[in-house]
């Protein structure tokens, strides 16, 4: 008999998936603000990404706290890595630094929505 365990699951969609957003509520519906800022980025940048739902699952909301050692939701990973949550994907958007990321990785987004994030942020 096999058991699939919360850390399984993860594993599993972060491996399948090459950006992954972990979060409360689904991009669509967010159910919190540090997780709608990041679904809003990805969103508005165009960045294809599987969305997790949190709290549809405790065992997920917990196991994801203790994959990446990192004690908040939102969580985005991309190919399989750990980016951050709210303050340090912001941060990134804002220098540039996620869109050198999702070039290094090979992850399609649209640059000029990233700069219009930067322009209305200047
Ligand atoms: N500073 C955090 C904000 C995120 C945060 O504080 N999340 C809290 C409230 S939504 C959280 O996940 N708490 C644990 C939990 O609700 O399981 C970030 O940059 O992502
Ligand atoms: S659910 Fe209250 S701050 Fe995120």
């Amino acid at each position: 008999m096999t058991t699939t365990t919360a850390e399984d699951q993860i594993r599993d969609t972060v491996a399948k998936n090459d950006v992954v957003l972990f979060m409360k509520g689904t991009k669509a519906m967010p159910q919190c603000g540090f997780s709608s800022r990041v679904a809003g980025v990805l969103n508005f940048m165009g960045v294809e990404y599987a969305d997790v739902n949190v709290l549809a699952d405790a065992e997920i909301r917990q196991g994801i706290k203790d994959f990446s050692d990192w004690p908040t939701i939102p969580q985005l990973y991309v190919k399989g890595e750990f980016v951050g949550g709210c303050d340090i994907v912001t941060e990134m958007t804002l220098s540039g630094e996620l869109d050198q990321l999702f070039e290094a990785k090979g992850v399609t987004y649209d640059k000029a929505a990233a700069d219009k994030i930067r322009e209305a942020n200047a």
